[in-house]
């Protein structure tokens, strides 16, 4: 039986002071079982908020980057540049993105001590949990458990800003976008305890539940997560998924708001592979879909075919005669004279999502317009 649990909040469900007050009775209600080590992010867009106002005053890229992605950062032209921008700049943005999470331990606090639990928020530096001097993308190097255990030896609930430590020279680190998680797998680890991480999802989904429906996840390997994440599967940090694996940390990915078992991710096998957005993205074409220039479009069930912008799609599917089969699906019958079979598109979705599943739901695949002219070479070349 473990003693502890770690709870981590993500920002979307601490976007407003009802969802602040939901997320204290969370607590609240571990609290018999568990003593609650809390960590959260900032307020809904806070860091996105003060990334852009942090872009006002510079022209060099600001650390919200994810930089220590080795897949993700090929794709961002600001991932390299940051290594040219001066120490001095790095410390005053690293300063800057982690005030959000302050805000959000300072205000759950307050919720908690309103329904007579004592609680304190606790800043990075305070534990301390060090880091390197890496700015914008810290690694951590020693997370101290005393101050925290002052705490809870005095029954009070530590809410700790996710996403912040401190470096050796005593400035104020960031661990990189998404980076809470990762403070919260690393408490997990010093603790003994479980990882909660709490989000607006119901768990992991087989793709993005916002943009597709896709079917949720039980039960998901350190290794599958860690490859969704680090193509762009936005649930979980993909250093969190490395160092929990590393160090055997248990990991339940739940909502905050619903009561659904969500996603339990360990060391157990299992081969369910996530679809992200990295290179391609599946898609249902309606209204509210507004469809990126220069995308192209295949489908297996009619042909295929490539538009360099929304209008030419748009165009297309006034020449097609598209039918609105239902509110949220516009049926295409393509006239274009290439067709593809269902093997080769999944074989060219396999390719392009780099993880693929679940594609029997779908018909289309949309692909980002730099992978293009890839695409289109391969069509012709491949398998027509
Ligand atoms: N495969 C996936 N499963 C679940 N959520 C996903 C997946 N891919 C992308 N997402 C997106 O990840 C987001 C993560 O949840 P959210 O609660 O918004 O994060 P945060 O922790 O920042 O508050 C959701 O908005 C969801 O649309
Ligand atoms: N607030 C930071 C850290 C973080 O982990 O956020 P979230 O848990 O909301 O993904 C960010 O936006 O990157």
């Amino acid at each position: 039986m473990h003693k502890y649990i770690v709870m981590k909040f993500g920002g979307s469900t601490l976007s407003d002071i009802n969802k602040i007050n939901n997320c204290a009775n969370k607590i609240i209600s571990k609290f018999n079982d568990y003593f609650p080590i809390v960590v959260v992010s900032a307020m809904g867009d806070t860091t996105q908020n003060l990334s852009n106002l942090i872009s006002k005053i510079t022209s060099q890229p600001t650390s919200l980057v994810d930089s220590a992605n080795p897949i993700m950062s090929q794709y961002n032209q600001h991932a390299n540049s940051i290594k040219s921008t001066t120490i001095q700049s790095n410390i005053a943005t690293d300063l800057i993105l982690s005030t959000g999470e302050m805000v959000s331990a300072g205000m759950l606090s307050l919720s908690l001590n309103a329904k007579n639990y004592k609680s304190q928020p606790v800043c990075g530096w305070q534990m301390p949990m060090i880091t390197n001097s890496n700015h914008g993308s810290a690694k951590i190097e020693k997370l101290s458990k005393n101050y925290i255990n002052s705490l809870i030896q005095n029954q009070t609930i530590p809410i700790i800003t996710g996403f912040q430590g401190v470096s050796p020279a005593n400035n104020i680190t960031t661990l990189g976008k998404e980076g809470s998680d990762l403070t919260a797998v690393a408490l997990a680890d010093q603790f003994n305890a479980h990882c909660y991480i709490y989000k607006s999802v119901d768990g992991v989904f087989t793709c993005d539940p916002n943009s597709n429906p896709g079917q949720k996840i039980n039960q998901l390997s350190y290794d599958n997560m860690q490859i969704a994440s680090e193509h762009g599967a936005q649930v979980i940090y993909h250093r969190a998924v490395k160092y929990a694996k590393k160090h055997n940390v248990k990991i339940f990915i739940q909502s905050a708001f619903t009561k659904a078992n969500g996603t339990t991710i360990s060391n157990s096998p299992s081969n369910q592979n996530i679809i992200t957005k990295q290179r391609a993205f599946l898609t249902i074409l309606n209204q509210n879909n507004p469809i990126p220039n220069g995308h192209a479009f295949i489908s297996y069930d009619q042909k295929w075919c490539l538009f360099s912008n929304q209008k030419e799609l748009q165009n297309y599917l006034e020449i097609c005669d598209a039918k609105i089969q239902n509110p949220k699906h516009i049926k295409i019958t393509l006239i274009h004279p290439q067709k593809i079979i269902k093997e080769n598109f999944i074989q060219i979705a396999k390719k392009y999502s780099s993880i693929y599943s679940c594609m029997e739901s779908y018909s289309w695949i949309c692909v980002q317009s730099k992978h293009v002219k890839d695409l289109e070479r391969e069509l012709h070349i491949g398998f027509i």
